[in-house]
């Protein structure tokens, strides 16, 4: 497969050590607003960029054919019209805000858990993601995602950062250090706490699970997630 990189930052290189380890060549990595390239000459776009960068480099993919793995976050405001772009042009796109295996699972449990805590009124949920202190957005994306998943799934109707509402789930966002990613989810009540976690290590699980994912859109087109990818529940 030959991958061109958007973004060529901490995930960019990660990407590109597992998918030379995996047997495919990386054709183009672009760092920056670059206009010369050479779409033609990929199979596939992997995009880890900046939020500010994500929705020009996936819109330009579409538009010259080449199917996009998107996993920078940040930019979801524009998600809708990405896949309305991605369906007018006949392409391929999935995007993930957290591309590891393990997420995924923990994304399942979270709802799990959620429907299993609906209505018990005397707990009060609320969430912690600690990363880097280079990480440009907060909340994370993956913290939002598992927002969603609670939301769906109970009577909480949105969610607030760094501050508490009735029928909101609070999210404490922590930069510190070199900390690749954790989340953590607590349903608290006056006699107990609830506690479920994930703790990335190191971002070879981000990185695999693009590349996994650039390798199963090959030959197909529309609008994926990782549970496609996956095939969990
Ligand atoms: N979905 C997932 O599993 C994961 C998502 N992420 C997300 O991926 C994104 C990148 O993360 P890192 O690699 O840690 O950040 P980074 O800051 O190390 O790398 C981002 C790179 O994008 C480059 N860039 C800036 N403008 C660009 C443009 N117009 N086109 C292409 N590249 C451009 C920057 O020069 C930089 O090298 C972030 O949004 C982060 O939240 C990170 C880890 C896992
Ligand atoms: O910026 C990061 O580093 C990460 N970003 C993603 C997010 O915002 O959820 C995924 C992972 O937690 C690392």
């Amino acid at each position: 497969m030959k991958i061109g990189l958007f973004g060529y930052g901490k995930m960019g290189k990660m990407i590109e050590q597992i998918a030379v380890e995996r047997g495919h060549t990386i054709v183009a990595k672009i760092d920056t607003g670059a206009t010369d390239i050479d779409f033609k000459s990929m199979d596939v776009a992997i995009d880890f960029s900046t939020p500010d960068a994500a929705f020009e480099n996936i819109t330009n993919c579409f538009k010259n054919g080449v199917p996009v793995i998107s996993g920078t976050t940040g930019w979801l405001s524009n998600y809708a019209d990405a896949v309305e772009l991605c369906q007018k042009h006949d392409g391929g796109f999935i995007y993930a805000s957290n591309f590891s295996l393990g997420v995924n699972i923990f994304f399942e449990l979270n709802t799990h858990l959620a429907r299993m805590m609906a209505g018990l009124e005397q707990y009060k949920v609320s969430m912690e993601e600690i990363h880097h202190t280079q990480k440009l957005d907060a909340p994370s994306g993956t913290a939002i995602t598992l927002a969603e998943g609670i939301i769906q799934n109970s009577s909480y109707e949105n969610w607030k950062l760094h501050d508490t509402a009735d029928k909101a789930i609070t999210i404490n966002s922590i930069r510190e250090g070199m900390v690749p990613g954790t989340h953590s989810i607590s349903y608290e009540s006056a006699v107990d706490k609830i506690e479920i976690k994930h703790v990335a290590h190191n971002r070879e699980g981000f990185a695999l699970g693009a590349v996994i994912a650039a390798e199963w859109i090959q030959g197909k087109t529309g609008v994926f997630t990782m549970k496609d990818v996956l095939n969990l529940s």
